[in-house]
């Protein structure tokens, strides 16, 4: 009979919440760009998707960059993380753009958290710049530019993925 703890999900591990609003992830990402234009100019954007979208949107138009291309890579479902699976590779014609290597690319990405992810697609583009908005220790030696670091215990909750809901009142025994 049931001797098994559930398991716990990274984001239950994690303990602390990190809530961001589409107006500071916003601030977030033009923060980021003032520090990427200083290392530019950049022939294209490469956005890991999901979470790489948004703040690729952001940045490419901040610097001007047309050209966007998508790694899309698989990994956590919700909130645990499982095997890496990559959905589809760098485009022929950003490859082309970045000399085989990556040279004068910009990887964007959300965050990084154990650094996986962003790890594989380093390996695909060696030379390209990778900037993220949020690092967590683990992965922050894999970044070139980010801008806040959270410690690895605190969960990020990016505005795509949440809702605004009742809270009740602390006397009432919430958090
Ligand atoms: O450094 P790591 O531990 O590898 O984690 C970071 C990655 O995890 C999240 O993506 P996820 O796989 O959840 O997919 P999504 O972007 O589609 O939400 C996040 O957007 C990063 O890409
Ligand atoms: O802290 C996080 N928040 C959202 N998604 C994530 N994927 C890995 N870590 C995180
Ligand atoms: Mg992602």
């Amino acid at each position: 009979m049931g001797g098994e703890a559930p398991e716990l999900s990274e984001q239950e591990r994690a303990g602390k919440a990190f809530p961001v609003s589409w107006d500071q992830f916003h601030r977030d990402c033009r923060a980021l760009t003032w520090r990427l234009n200083e290392v530019g100019p950049f022939h294209a954007v490469i956005a890991i998707t999901r979470g790489g979208l948004v703040p690729a949107a952001i940045v490419a138009r901040e610097l001007g960059v047309r050209v966007i291309d998508t790694v899309c890579i698989a990994s956590y479902d919700h909130t645990k993380q499982g095997d890496l699976q990559v959905l589809k590779g760098i485009s022929e014609a950003a490859m082309k753009l970045g000399g085989g290597t990556g040279k004068g690319l910009l990887i964007v990405d959300d965050l990084v958290d154990t650094g996986k992810t962003g790890k594989l697609v380093r390996e695909m583009l060696p030379d390209a710049h990778f900037a993220t908005v949020y690092a967590k220790p683990k992965g922050r030696p894999l970044v070139d530019t980010f801008i806040t670091e959270v410690s690895q215990d605190t969960w990020i909750f990016f505005p795509w993925d949440t809702a605004l809901s009742y809270h009740p009142p602390l006397r009432d025994g919430a958090a």
